[in-house]
């Protein structure tokens, strides 16, 4: 099975296309990818960001789907909206499943994201997705909504499924309290939670892209949404918990762990 990640490098390796590709490799996944922007990055935070121009992203990207038979795309950092519109024109006449993470600003607080590009992300890009995985931050800029409550997250879920998409898992890990929980919207079916214990750690870094490209690999493999979802918030969940103990700021998450604990995790899925 191949699938594509279109993002940015991460040179630290915890998130970014490094994350994308170690997760698809680690869910028995051949990965492709496209590169949005180089960034000099590392777990005390994003250096430097220097991005490829649109027409080298649709160089990369005509040139991976002219030749493999791609089961899914995910997108993780864009940065401006030429790269977006770019992608739009490129996928949306496809029929390969799109996973959207709207990375928009990173843990240390550096914008992956121009203003511009995050409306091309809601009007353009969002539209022609097939499931959409935002933190809280990110759901309340694309939905305009304050995310604190059970109500709110409803609502910001029934707002992004309204803009086309078929799926949008809206990511618990900016809440606080005891669990992980985050809320899945899957178009003409009741919504559903999963919840984890949240885990003490500052190895958290690329936990978003993981997650997302988690979901890609599984979807590539050919599993129904629901349960891609599930198996990849086990993954994330493993990543977080076994942690690699490296670099001196917020450490990668360990994309080992899933395979070395052979998935074992308990999601509540309620
Ligand atoms: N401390 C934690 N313990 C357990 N799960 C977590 C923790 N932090 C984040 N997660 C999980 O990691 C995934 C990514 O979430 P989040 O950190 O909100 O995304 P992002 O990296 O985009 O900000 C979600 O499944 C979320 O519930
Ligand atoms: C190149 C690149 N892409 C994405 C991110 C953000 O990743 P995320 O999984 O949201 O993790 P944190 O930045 O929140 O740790 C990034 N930092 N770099």
């Amino acid at each position: 099975m191949i699938a594509c990640t279109i993002a940015g490098s991460d040179s630290g390796g915890g998130a970014g296309i490094q994350a994308d590709l170690k997760t698809f490799q680690e869910l028995r996944v051949f990965g492709t990818s496209v590169i949005t922007a180089l960034t000099a990055q590392n777990t005390k935070g994003v250096h430097g960001i220097y991005p490829a121009t649109a027409d080298f992203v649709k160089d990369q990207l005509n040139a991976v789907i002219d030749d493999f038979d791609l089961k899914a795309v995910k997108t993780g950092m864009l940065f401006n909206a030429e790269i977006v519109e770019t992608i739009v024109s490129v996928m949306e006449s496809k029929e390969i499943p799109l996973i959207v993470d709207p990375v928009m600003i990173a843990k240390g607080g550096a914008s992956l994201l121009k203003e511009q590009a995050t409306i091309a992300l809601k009007e353009k890009l969002l539209p022609v997705a097939t499931v959409c995985t935002p933190n809280i931050p990110e759901a309340e800029v694309l939905t305009g909504l304050t995310i604190k409550t059970e109500e709110e997250i409803e609502l910001a879920g029934e707002y992004l499924l309204n803009l086309g998409m078929q799926c949008v898992v809206i990511k618990g890990g900016h809440l606080a309290g005891k669990h992980a929980i985050d809320t899945v919207f899957i178009r003409g079916e009741k919504p559903f939670k999963m919840k984890t214990d949240r885990l003490k750690t500052i190895h958290t870094h690329g936990t978003g892209c993981t997650f997302s490209a988690a979901i890609t690999a599984e979807i590539a493999k050919g599993k129904p949404l629901k349960t891609a979802i599930i198996e990849a918030k086990k993954f994330v969940q493993l990543a977080i918990r076994y942690p690699l103990n490296i670099g001196h700021g917020f450490g990668p998450t360990n994309h080992f762990a899933y395979q070395e604990h052979r998935g074992i995790c308990d999601v509540q899925v309620i």
